[in-house]
């Protein structure tokens, strides 16, 4: 197999891969890492925890190294945990360069960024947003004459989610050279892999690793059929199992709302886990402390939202537990990505509440994989039922008393006034949107059926309208908030 040096690579940087433990280039590292070289495009896509990072900071550093200047390099990632992560790494590979990194994310310091821009780091990792502010409002820096433009999660950047990046997007683009490399990398870039070729244009290198399943085999993944009402219950007994059976243990558990994250956090708190929560309702520094403090083992568990489902690496996490469902498979992968990453063993498990075992199915279809049943002592769910119940209701009385919801509201107000629009034409605007979308996955799903139907039948029937299944018509249950 090709070590490091068969790939092209500088001695130095050989020698700094050496240094951290990188002994052979993984599979994507060997495809990507030669064609950035030779100075085509890239859409990189590979699981979750095979190195992608690496794939792309390695060759950009080998460019630097033969013409620095600044700013030559922007990265472009949708969260600002990740953006710290990749700057890391920048910094630790391109340490013998000397390299001037510069960070520019939400929630800091404005004028600072503003300064640190204007010194020309040689690479700036941003997210979209908060660069799209610095476009906008300054004009002592510029991204004119960048070499490469990398977005990292680069799926995640272009969906339309509940973080709309297209219009930062479309104001970064306008700011960035037509020529130029650009290298586009996520475990899920399948998915939007037409839209994202219109983006790399330079004799595209297009690179996926070939594998049946689509999460990683060292991963154990299983679901477990809770009913909805007690399902924190077996949150807490699946706890104090690992607890109870494990000296080292570390999990992150994944929640579909910032006010169910921050309660089940005060509750597992009241139990005497060691929880820290990470969601878009904390302030930055906040953020960063918990996942400080959950890094270096202080805490053992992170209960969080989406916003720490994508890139994160914390080699001692063990276990994820899905307190929802999620609504989509990709979200699912990158979840349970969390660990079982370079190589090492993990475990994934999914609590599926009766609405939602059309999703297990969905998920189930996407990954190319069955999940096995997760066993519990019901007897022993039981015995804590009635107690967790209470806890929790405690909770939210006293999260309600925050006027946490209200607190909600107020900050996406202030979001939007700040990004100059008005709020209520743009709640207007969500509401619209969100109706389109719901007729259009509607359509599909009728679509959808009559094919299967068609299928089943074997009839072959052409061109004739599918008609509904009232299911089809029914929407998703209230599981998926
Ligand atoms: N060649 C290598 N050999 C061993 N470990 C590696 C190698 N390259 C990267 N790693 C390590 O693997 C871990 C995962 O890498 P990375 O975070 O880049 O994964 P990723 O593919 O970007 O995952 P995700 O899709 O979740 O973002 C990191 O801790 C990194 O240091």
């Amino acid at each position: 197999m090709a070590g490091f040096a068969e790939l092209g690579l500088s001695s130095w940087l050989v020698e700094q891969c050496r240094q951290l433990g990188l002994k052979q280039p993984t599979p994507v590292q060997l495809g990507c890492i030669p064609a950035i070289l030779e100075g085509r495009d890239c859409l990189g896509c590979a699981k979750t925890g095979s190195g992608k990072t690496a794939a792309f900071v390695l060759p950009i550093l080998q460019k630097l190294s033969e013409d620095p200047y600044g700013i030559f390099c922007l990265v472009l990632t949708p969260t600002r945990e990740l953006a710290y992560q990749i700057a890391e790494q920048f910094r630790v590979l391109g340490k013998p360069l000397g390299l001037k990194d510069c960070i520019i994310v939400g929630g800091m310091d404005m004028v600072a960024q503003a300064l640190e821009l204007s010194r020309k780091p040689h690479v700036v990792i941003a997210t979209p947003g908060r660069l799209a502010d610095h476009l906008r409002s300054s004009n002592t820096f510029s991204i004119k004459k960048i070499r490469f433009l990398v977005m990292d999660e680069a799926d995640r950047l272009l969906e339309q989610g509940c973080t709309d990046f297209t219009v930062d997007l479309e104001a970064i683009l306008a700011a960035v050279p037509a020529r130029r490399q650009t290298l586009l990398f996520s475990a899920t870039l399948t998915d939007t892999l037409k839209e994202l070729q219109g983006l790399a244009t330079n004799q595209p290198f297009f690179w996926e690793a070939q594998a049946p399943v689509r999460t990683v085999e060292q991963l154990d993944q299983r679901y477990l059929l809770v009913p909805e009402k007690v399902k924190d219950a077996y949150l807490v007994h699946l706890i104090q199992k690992f607890h109870d059976e494990h000296d080292d243990w570390s999990i992150i558990i994944f929640t579909n709302t910032c006010k169910t994250c921050q309660v089940l956090c005060m509750m597992l708190r009241k139990f005497n886990f060691p929880t820290v929560a990470l969601h878009s309702m904390m302030k930055q520094k906040e953020r960063f402390a918990a996942l400080a403090k959950f890094k270096s083992s202080i805490y053992r568990i992170l209960i969080a939202t989406d916003v720490a489902s994508r890139g994160l690496d914390i080699p001692t996490v063990q276990v994820v537990i899905n307190h929802n469902t999620p609504g989509l498979p990709k979200i699912y992968i990158h979840r349970v990505g969390r660990t079982a990453r370079a190589g090492r063993q993990g475990q994934a498990i999914t609590l599926v509440t009766q609405y939602d075992i059309h999703l297990l199915h969905a998920i189930e279809e996407q990954i190319k994989k069955q999940l096995e049943k997760f066993l519990v002592e019901e007897a022993e769910v039981e015995q804590i039922l009635t107690q967790v119940n209470v806890v929790r209701r405690e909770c939210e009385i006293k999260l309600e008393a925050t006027n946490f919801d209200e607190k909600k509201e107020i900050n996406k107000r202030k979001q939007l006034i700040l990004e100059g629009k008005d709020p209520d034409l743009e709640a207007k605007r969500k509401a619209e949107l969100a109706k389109i979308k719901q007729k259009n996955r509607r359509f599909k799903e009728q679509v959808e059926h009559a094919l299967q139907r068609q299928k089943t039948s074997g009839t072959g029937h052409r061109g004739r309208r599918p008609k509904a299944r009232p299911e089809a018509r029914s929407g998703p249950g209230p599981g998926l908030r």
